[in-house]
């Protein structure tokens, strides 16, 4: 199979195991994301395939040839790490043009190359400044640059986005990978944020403890979690039996149904603006002749309020409540406008469309 192809990948230090007869396959032209919680050994196995670590057992292949004792330079793979190691002294397009002279590209072809990558990277006009001018999101996107210069023909990229904060995160994740997808470029991508691997990959593989739990397409991880560790990972809150399915409920999987009693909800709760917490003063008193759990005859669970956010414009209600796994809490989704208050006793009930059956 054309690519890289792992086969059975043992990482060892001393006695930890940190990678454990993984396999793997990297189709060319296809980005995967190494998703995983931190100390997984998503690194670890990073590394392994660069030639940064040695193998403890098993096989790294590109397009059929065993890579075992090939050194990192000789690989023809790029690395892409968390701070980008610019160097200071050289301005931008100097950064990008370095693998460039290194290949012994004449000046002409290295300008005009340098001036396709900035753009590909939304730099466009960047080349002059000094790399000590820029903010951490532009200097990211310089050392992609730079990474992408050479062509190589698989990229691993080692947590590149998580030194910046969320929202440029998100940003640039989008534009990393319509950037991997505009230079055909073959990648790996090691993160611990399924938002990041599931906006940057093509498939995703989810590993824990050292082993892959599962690999799939974005949407069939979401729609189809092998297991409750790989639906925990994911985002799911929590699982309830239904029809003899083990049903993973997702963070738009519960909401808080209609209508809100009476008394119940902030008055002028549309007003509450994005991201504000809903004031004290709203709270109503806690009514405890509301029985906790399950509501007879009903597809849904009385509940507490814990607390109300107003996100994107939907409010987002922490419940306490008890599924069936003891008394939580999850988030609860409401109607827009229908803030209910601290305290205030709701019905949740789930929405089908944001759970998926484990296995
Ligand atoms: N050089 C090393 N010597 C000894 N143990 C190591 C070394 N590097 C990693 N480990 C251990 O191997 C395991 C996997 O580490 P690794 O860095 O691969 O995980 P990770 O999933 O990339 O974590 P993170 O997201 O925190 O970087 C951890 O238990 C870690 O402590």
């Amino acid at each position: 199979m054309a690519g890289l192809e792992v086969r059975g990948a043992v990482v060892r230090y001393d006695g930890t195991t940190a990678v454990d007869d993984v396999a793997l396959d990297v189709a060319r032209g296809e980005v995967l994301a190494l998703l995983g919680p931190s100390g997984c050994g998503k690194s670890s196995l990073l590394r392994a395939v660069a030639g940064l670590e040695p193998l403890a057992g098993g096989t790294v292949r590109w397009d059929g040839d065993d890579l075992a004792g090939v050194p990192v330079h000789r690989r023809g793979f790029g690395l892409m790490f968390q701070d980008g190691q610019l160097f200071a002294h050289q301005d931008v397009a100097g950064n990008v043009a370095y693998g460039l002279r290194v290949q012994g590209l004449d000046r002409a072809a290295r300008a005009a190359r340098v001036g396709d990558l900035l753009d590909v990277v939304g730099l466009a006009g960047y080349g002059d400044r000094s790399v000590a001018t820029l903010s951490g999101g532009e200097k990211q996107r310089v050392a992609l640059a730079r990474s992408l210069a050479p062509q190589p023909r698989l990229l691993l990229l080692d947590e590149p986005l998580s030194a910046l904060d969320r929202a440029l995160r998100e940003r640039l994740a989008t534009d990393l990978r319509a950037a991997l997808l505009a230079t055909g470029t073959t990648a790996v991508f090691v993160t611990h944020d399924h938002d990041e691997a599931f906006t940057v990959a093509d498939r995703v593989a989810v590993m824990d403890a050292g082993r892959l739990l599962q690999v799939a397409p974005p949407a069939t991880l979401w729609a189809a979690p092998a297991t409750r560790t790989v639906a925990r990972f994911l985002g799911y809150q929590a699982f309830v039996a239904d029809d003899g399915h083990d049903l993973a409920v997702g963070p738009a999987g519960l909401r808080v149904a209609d209508p809100v009693p009476d008394g119940a909800a902030v008055p002028h709760g549309a007003a509450v603006p994005d991201g504000a917490a809903v004031p004290d003063d709203a709270a109503v008193p806690y009514d405890a002749a509301v029985p906790d759990g399950a509501v007879p005859g009903t597809d849904g669970w009385s509940a507490r309020v814990v607390r109300s956010v107003v996100r994107r414009g939907r409010p987002e209600v922490t419940v306490r409540v008890d599924l069936g796994e003891g008394v939580r809490d999850l988030v609860a989704l409401a109607a827009p406008g229908r803030v209910p208050a601290d305290g205030a006793a709701v019905r949740v009930e789930l929405d089908r469309e944001g759970c998926a059956v484990v296995g």
